[in-house]
């Protein structure tokens, strides 16, 4: 797969967006405690160093940031609902020291904070289930409930939501997810990115997404630009719609340590030629 993608890539601007559970950070039974390793940090800057890279996640992007803490980055948080960019980059991105930010679901603030309360009243005597607030949209974790608890859990999500039309209900790993009901994804926020980048009607870029769900919008948006690779994390065979698979964080580390020695030793090549011609 590396050298599929070295080669796809090669006098391309690789763009990277990864997913943060389960792609940064092993999947955990307590999504506060989802933290990422040093050492994966250090392969995440390391990409930074030479690609634009971006955090596309579904947590809120305050607590996304906490977990990774690398201000160089994009972060895309609440479903890509919530971007910002870096306020200086100098690595591969065509428009630059213009900050990005943009939140397309502000007006379902206070409505998907009025759901996450009424939400927390509904799920406090199932045992196991915890929700998480991810500012734009929220999340009713049942990762440790009992399966026996489970209809009674997605009942009570079913009844709330029966008052807000305006919201609409996925179901992520042991997640049920509310968000808004308008026309924007991960997918739409990658598209928002590499516009930002300057690369929007671009033959000379190479976006990869590495994520976690098999069945992804990330993946069809590169496929529909015939552009770039998406990658799934998963340790079994799954339908999806992403190129490759990788089978945990420890290989995505490995991957986005492998891509930027390439870059730099394709660089440092690079400097010698001209160097020698000089
Ligand atoms: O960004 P996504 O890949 O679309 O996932 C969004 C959800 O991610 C987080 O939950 C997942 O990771 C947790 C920590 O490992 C795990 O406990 C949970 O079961 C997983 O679904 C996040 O906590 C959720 O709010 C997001 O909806």
């Amino acid at each position: 797969m590396f050298a599929i993608i070295t080669n796809a890539a090669k006098g391309k601007q690789i763009v990277m967006f990864l997913d943060y559970d389960g792609t940064l950070s092993p999947i955990v039974e307590d999504p506060d405690r989802a933290f990422m390793s040093s050492q994966m940090r250090e392969a995440v800057r390391d990409s930074a160093k030479y690609f634009p890279t971006a955090i596309v996640s579904g947590r809120s992007r305050d607590k996304v940031y906490n977990f990774v803490k690398l201000p160089e980055l994009y972060y895309a948080g609440s479903h890509g609902m919530d971007i910002k960019g870096p306020s200086n980059s100098h690595n591969g991105a065509k428009k630059d020291n213009k900050e990005i930010m943009f939140q397309p679901a502000s007006e379902f603030l206070s409505m998907i904070d009025e759901v996450y309360k009424a939400l927390l009243h509904k799920t406090k005597s199932i045992p196991g289930a915890k929700m998480e607030s991810n500012k734009f949209c929220c999340s009713v974790h049942y990762r440790c409930v009992d399966e026996k608890w489970w209809g009674v859990l997605a009942e009570q999500v079913r009844i709330v939501l029966n008052e807000y039309p305006k919201l609409k209900l996925t179901q992520g790993r042991k997640v049920l997810e509310i968000r808004p009901i308008i026309k924007w994804d991960k997918g739409k926020a990658i598209e928002f990115l590499l516009e930002s980048l300057g690369f929007a009607s671009s033959n000379d870029v190479f976006p990869i997404y590495i994520g976690g769900r098999p069945s992804n919008v990330n993946y069809q948006v590169l496929r529909d630009r015939g552009q770039g690779v998406g990658i799934l994390v998963t340790k079994m065979p799954k339908d999806t719609n992403a190129r490759y698979t990788l089978q945990d964080p420890f290989e995505v580390m490995e991957i986005l340590r492998r891509l930027a020695e390439w870059k730099q030793s394709s660089s440092n090549t690079a400097q010698r030629t001209m160097g020698f011609w000089r």
